[in-house]
């Protein structure tokens, strides 16, 4: 019998999230039946949309939910040999078992020199949305002048190296010094603090006075209500996440969208990176090519241990991860 350590969502959140939101439990795992496997987490993906799901989804006492790279170290299922590592649904959990359904192996072959956990990052989800929100929504041609936000995480890294690809002008933000600094290096035309510059109109203006053909918005809420005035004729907006707004107790307000967008007759569009679910293959290898050929870099923020899940969670949500925010086990 396996003991399977777990967090629960004790109590539903308030606001931002609090450590006794948060219950560890112990649960002993059945047999496993024909056709099923079991697996043991190697690393935990810490995701925004963590928060706003669970409070859609769960109910007090569920286990939160969440993907890892897992390793298979039982199996009664054929398709799936022990030792073969895959990315799964599993929520934050040390072990579970699968009917193999919801188990995703790694693009193989996997390169030696890349660490597993970019299955959860910039070859996994965070890449995906990456991808097709920029190649999709903002549909970019050579000479767009892009603008993302939260550049410095798991899917503004991406999205700002793959504009650059794509032959983009790219300005992105991020909220510490550190982290501007890492998008210059990256290849970022133009960056900048958002949290210390005066007036975030000014910055944006400063950064491209004739403004933005696309705009890949993770944020969403004021800073979209500024960055929206600023777009160019015809300008495409792929509304991809809106953390500013996550935590809030109370539905904000505005911003009142309308004029700016029949002004300058702009395409605002939200997307869930599993629209495209039946080009996860394409996606994929084309992150991998890109990483391997060294024109995507990546930076994981890794915090052991999994007692530290629930604290490692809510630094994600306030900043405090540097790129793809990582527990390992
Ligand atoms: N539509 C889809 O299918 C998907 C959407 N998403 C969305 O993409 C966004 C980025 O996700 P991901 O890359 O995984 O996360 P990140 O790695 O970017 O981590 C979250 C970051 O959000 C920033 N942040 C937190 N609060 C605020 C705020 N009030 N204002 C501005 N920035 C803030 C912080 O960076 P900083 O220091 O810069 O403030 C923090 O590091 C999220 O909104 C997420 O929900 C992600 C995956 C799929
Ligand atoms: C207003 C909320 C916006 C959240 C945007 C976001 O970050 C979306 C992320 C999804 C990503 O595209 C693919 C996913 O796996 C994320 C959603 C996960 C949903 C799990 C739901 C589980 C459940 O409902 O039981």
């Amino acid at each position: 019998m396996v003991k399977a350590k777990v967090w629960t969502l004790k109590k539903h959140f308030q606001g931002f999230p609090k450590a006794s939101d948060f219950e560890l439990k112990e649960v002993e795992l059945p047999k496993l039946k024909d056709g099923e496997v079991l697996l043991a987490s190697v690393f935990l993906s810490l995701d925004p949309y963590m928060r706003p799901y669970s409070q859609k989804s769960l109910k007090e006492g569920d286990k939160m939910m969440g993907s890892q790279v897992a390793r298979i170290v039982e199996s009664k299922n054929p398709t799936y040999h022990i030792g073969a590592f895959a990315v799964a649904n599993g929520g934050w959990t040390t072990h579970f078992i699968s009917d193999g359904k919801d188990l995703q192996l790694l693009p193989t072959p996997w390169p030696e020199t890349l660490p597993i956990s970019l299955a959860l990052g910039t070859i996994g989800m965070p890449g995906l949305t990456a991808y097709f929100g920029l190649f999709e929504i903002c549909r970019i041609k050579p000479g767009d002048i892009l603008l993302v936000n939260s550049a410095a995480g798991a899917v503004g890294t991406v999205v700002g190296q793959l504009a650059k690809i794509g032959g983009c002008k790219v300005v992105g933000c991020a909220g510490s010094d550190k982290k501007v600094a890492y998008l210059k290096q990256i290849g970022f035309d133009e960056a900048f603090n958002y949290k210390t510059v005066g007036s975030l109109e000014e910055a944006l203006r400063k950064a491209s006075p004739s403004g933005y053909d696309c705009y890949f918005d993770n944020v969403g809420g004021e800073f979209s209500d500024i960055a929206l005035r600023q777009m160019k004729k015809y300008g495409r907006i792929a509304v991809c996440g809106a953390i500013s707004l996550y935590n809030d107790k109370e539905p904000q307000k505005g911003p009142y969208v309308q004029v700016p967008m029949i002004y300058q007759e702009l395409c605002m569009e939200g997307f869930i990176v599993s629209r495209w679910n039946n080009r996860r293959e394409e996606g994929l290898k084309a992150l991998l090519k890109w990483v391997v050929e060294g024109k995507i870099k990546y930076h994981e923020d890794i915090t052991e241990g999994f007692e530290n899940m629930p604290a490692a969670f809510m630094g994600m949500l306030k900043g405090d991860n540097f790129g793809k925010a990582i527990l390992k086990m």
